[in-house]
């Protein structure tokens, strides 16, 4: 549940992944620790920043450089991996084409996704079908975003392990059927400088986790708390600024909330942000966990939900064509 919370965390989650794949992990005093404040950042903001997460800064910024120099193309070299409905809505889009309740938003982007194979989730998965289409210039692209996506995956399953403690339940809550074959999310976004548009209007993330790797030295995401405030997130160097997606609310029966959050760059500098969204199987059917709907009274806040359905209504309606 959020509250007025001013300030967004910083956990350092070195203790947890230290020992993440040791079974008896919750009785550790240092994962202790660090699912204590996982928890109370999952309840009073949905947000938090993690440091100690083992993915080298240099990449980070490499990731950031090569999205920067692909942004900087002219459009007619950009527009050769459009995004269309056909190609299961990955690729790039131009400023303007992407809408968040219905306004328009100030970025541009490219969309990757998992490869949905033909017939995977039968109707369900059919608008998702097709592989990532990458840009051959800047030359390494594929490769290194391919490499960026495999740690953050690992790196999100482990976080979701602290979670899993956190709500109270076994280390491996969100394996198995729940996010065992985790469907996943990037977007490599840019947002204009000297804007005082919307970059991106405020809504929630549709998943587990996000994992958000933000340019240097501009302050441009904002994060709503109770009483209606924009929370600034500015950015901490070498770290993720993560957050709870609505899947995560409905497991939790609402004991952590999805958080609003917006963007807007008004500082002269052109901005790259790369988000990576960690979801549950793209075929789950998520409903509260029994053990958050103990510690939240008995009853079931919200009804099931299929993720895969979810991602469709909205990236059925996100783009204007
Ligand atoms: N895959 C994720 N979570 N993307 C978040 C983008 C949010 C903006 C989008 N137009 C919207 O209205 O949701
Ligand atoms: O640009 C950012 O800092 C966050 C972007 C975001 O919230 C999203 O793409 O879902
Ligand atoms: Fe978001």
């Amino acid at each position: 549940m959020a509250t007025d919370f001013k300030s967004i965390p910083i956990i350092d989650i070195g203790p947890l992944l230290a020992k993440c794949d040791d079974p008896k992990m919750g009785q550790d005093p240092g994962v202790a620790q660090v699912v204590k404040q996982l928890d109370q950042a999952c309840k009073e903001a949905g947000f938090f920043y993690v440091k100690g997460h083992g993915i080298p800064e240099t990449l980070l910024k490499e990731a950031k450089n090569l999205t920067r120099k692909f942004f900087e193309l002219p459009y007619e070299e950009k527009t050769k991996i459009k995004m269309t409905a056909d190609k299961g809505y990955r690729g790039y889009q131009r400023i303007g084409e992407n809408i968040t309740k219905g306004v328009p938003d100030i970025h541009e982007a490219i969309d990757c996704y998992k490869e949905v194979k033909p017939g995977m989730y039968g109707d369900l998965g059919k608008p998702m079908e097709g592989c990532n289409q990458w840009p051959t210039n800047p030359p390494n692209f594929k490769l290194l975003m391919e490499e960026y996506i495999s740690l953050c995956t690992e790196l999100s399953k482990n976080i979701m392990r602290g979670i899993a403690l956190a709500l109270g339940g076994s280390p491996y809550e969100f394996e198995g059927e729940r996010a065992g074959d985790a469907f996943w999310v990037m977007r490599l976004i840019g947002y204009p400088g000297s804007c005082n548009d919307i970059g991106c209007g405020a809504h929630t993330d549709y998943g587990l986790l996000t994992l958000v790797n933000q340019d240097d030295d501009i302050n441009a995401l904002q994060v709503r708390n109770l009483s209606g405030e924009w929370i600034s997130a500015p950015p901490v160097p070498g770290t993720f600024v993560c957050n709870i997606g609505d899947m995560l609310k409905i497991y939790s029966n609402g004991l952590y909330e999805s958080t609003l959050h917006q963007v807007t760059n008004s500082a002269p500098k052109y901005r790259v942000c790369i988000a990576y969204f960690y979801e549950t199987n793209f075929d789950a059917a998520v409903e509260p966990l029994d053990i958050c709907k103990q510690r939240t009274g008995g009853a079931k806040k919200f009804g099931r939900a299929v993720y895969g359905e979810h991602l469709v209504s909205k990236v059925q309606t996100n783009f204007v064509y």
